[in-house]
């Protein structure tokens, strides 16, 4: 067993502590909340609560857009339409039906599912296979002109553009508001705070900094966006609802693209992806707002324009990330030793019936590709490509640049890549398959540019690559991953076990690429697709990688296809050559007779045509 302590970590302005140093410090601080809040309604005028009241239910709306655009990377100007969408099933049930404890349950179950299937159907839109990171933008900035343009042709119905006014209504006194929604606003927010920070948080993090890759380790990250998507929009929807409740007036720019805006100015200016920035942001503008817009009325937009201005110019992460840099400094020194240590992540190697690599079957090819085509319009790339490669094969792919090499790995590794042709993993069609899919079959792909997560640290990079085996938990993060043997041999050997705490984007280019193995390796994969894995290393670590590579292949079997310029270290690994020639395949044989081969000297001296 081998055993590796984690340690104290800053990262976007905050401590990932260990479990319960963290736990601790979300119950003192979501207490001492709750405490301010029990307290307000006793020394602050009605007016002030009436303000903070709805200040609390835009904190809870810009928390979801927190969630969405600052954790996951989902720029959504929608929220503010799903605000929108729960104000107007209080107004109109309590306008047009009347108020009882019945309607309203059934209003705000209404508005919830209502969300729900619209954000459903939002994200469906945007995030379908293929869809580019401008969809989002797209889609939520249209979602909201549309709500609004419903209420307006909805005439005395929705009230038009005067909206509804003065409707029955739950009634609580300006205090009891005030308790209920701070309540709803601290809890929300300390479950936000705990979210983030846990494996399940730490993934959408993932996501956003690298979305592609994460569907390259098996995750289905539309489908993930997609739910995170609908949560958020329920969340908005019923604060939206509350609102309508405190008020008793809804309006068309209560669901509006202003609004949406706005929502996301405020998460920019708090910090975004620090939950606590957004949170305080918003109560504080609205708060700033309520007073100096009314002495200063068309100053005061000029005021937040220049604010937000300045602040993205300045301080680009938002206002509390420097600002809890600074504080964090000062940390008690009791608190971070308590820290230290505490968090320790054991990586242990997987007992053999614990790895749940695709079976292989030792007398069909592990992977089979016939007559594969990729075009670009009137541009053939790949022309009828047939390679069969048994499992315990490494097959090295070689041709000149331009060959076509890394758009067959695209097509063997996402459905939706090829034009025509077929190709199989272990036996199985993959179809129009997505890449997360294509993962389940036994496949595993690395990249020619080192493709990684550079917010997160080594071990977080390893825990995400266990995805497919072990659902990450929304409250918490494991303190014990078993990963195969053959993920922990490259770990140990590298010399990556002493940098499981540093973050990624501080490795040496060699530490790179043994980390990208060892993702690769930690999928249990029995088919490996290598870009490239020795370009940038020293003559030492091409040859540790390519033993690694070799007893892959021969101790467990593996698969392996591998795209390399450097001849030599083809020699040395490679059982078989394919030569890819302007998108033809001109050769497939033995190593050293493709090697020595008339045709191979000719295409790298550029004269065959
Ligand atoms: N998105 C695209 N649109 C049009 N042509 C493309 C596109 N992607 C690749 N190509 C073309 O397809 C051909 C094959 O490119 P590919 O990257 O697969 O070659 P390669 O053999 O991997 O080259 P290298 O060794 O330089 O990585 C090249 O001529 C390239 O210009």
């Amino acid at each position: 067993m081998t055993r590796f302590i984690g340690g104290v970590e800053a990262d976007h302005g905050y401590l990932v502590l260990p479990l319960h140093v963290r736990f601790r410090a979300v119950c003192i601080l979501t207490a001492l909340a709750l405490i301010v809040v029990l307290i307000g309604p006793f020394v602050l005028d009605p007016y002030t609560q009436s303000v903070l009241v709805r200040a609390f239910l835009l904190a809870v709306t810009a928390l979801t857009v927190d969630l969405l655009w600052g954790t996951t990377g989902i720029l959504t100007f929608a929220q503010g339409a799903f605000f929108g969408i729960g104000a107007y099933a209080a107004g109109l049930m309590f306008t047009h039906v009347g108020y009882t404890a019945g309607t309203v349950l059934f209003a705000l179950l209404a508005a919830i599912t209502v969300s729900m299937l619209v954000a459903a159907f939002v994200g469906w839109l945007a995030f379908w296979q293929g869809a580019t990171s401008l969809y989002v933008a797209v889609v939520t900035l249209v979602l909201p002109i549309v709500v609004v343009q419903l209420i307006y042709s909805g005439g005395s119905f929705t009230g038009s553009s005067s909206g509804l006014v003065g409707f029955d209504a739950p009634s609580l006194s300006m205090s009891g508001w005030f308790w209920f929604t701070g309540t709803l606003m601290v809890l929300l927010t300390a479950c936000a705070w705990v979210f983030i920070r846990s494996d399940y948080g730490r993934m959408l993090n993932a996501i956003r900094d690298n979305e592609t890759r994460n569907r390259y380790l098996g995750i289905p990250t539309s489908h993930i966006k997609i739910t995170l998507m609908m949560a958020m929009a329920a969340l908005a929807s019923m604060a939206g609802f509350i609102y309508a409740c405190v008020g008793t007036i809804v309006a068309p720019e209560h669901a509006g693209f202003v609004f949406g805006t706005e929502l996301v100015i405020y998460v920019a200016l708090g910090g975004r992806g620090t939950v606590l920035g957004p949170v305080i942001g918003t109560i504080g503008l609205e708060w700033a707002s309520a007073y100096i817009s009314s002495i200063l009325p068309f100053v005061w937009t000029i005021i937040i324009g220049t604010i937000f201005v300045v602040v993205i110019v300045i301080m680009p992460e938002g206002l509390l990330p420097p600002i809890w840099r600074t504080l964090s400094k000062k940390l008690p020194s009791r608190l971070a030793k308590a820290a230290k240590g505490k968090g320790a992540i054991t990586f242990y190697p997987l007992a053999e019936s614990d790895i749940k690599t695709f079976p292989a079957n030792m007398s069909q090819p592990a992977l089979d590709l016939s007559s594969v085509t990729k075009r670009y319009g009137h541009l053939k790339v790949l022309q009828g490509i047939d390679i069969a490669v048994m499992p315990g094969e490494l097959v090295g792919i070689v041709g000149p640049n331009g060959a076509g090499k890394t758009t067959l790995m695209r097509c063997i590794s996402d459905g939706l890549e090829r034009s025509s042709g077929v190709i199989k993993v272990n036996g199985k069609d993959i179809g129009q398959k997505s890449p997360a899919a294509i993962t389940t079959l036994g496949l595993g792909r690395s990249f020619q540019n080192t493709s990684l997560f550079e917010s997160l640290s080594v071990s977080e990079c390893l825990r995400l690559a266990r995805y497919r085996h072990w659902q990450p938990s929304k409250t918490d993060t494991a303190d014990r991953i078993g990963l195969p043997t053959a993920a922990m041999e490259v770990l140990e050997s590298t010399g990556l076990t002493s940098q499981l705490d540093g973050k990624v984007n501080n490795l040496p280019h060699g530490m790179k690429r043994a980390l990208e193995l060892t993702m690769v390796l930690s999928l249990e994969p029995n088919v490996l697709l290598l870009d490239e894995p020795t370009a940038g290393l020293t003559k030492a670590d091409r040859l540790m990688i390519g033993n690694i590579l070799t007893d892959l292949q021969t101790r467990l079997g593996l698969a392996i296809v591998l795209i390399e310029h450097d001849f030599d270290f083809v020699k040395q690994v490679c059982s078989r050559l394919v030569v890819l020639h302007r998108g033809e395949l001109v050769l497939d044989g033995e190593v050293q007779e493709v090697v020595n081969s008339d045709l191979v000297q000719e295409i790298y001296s550029g004269h065959v045509e």
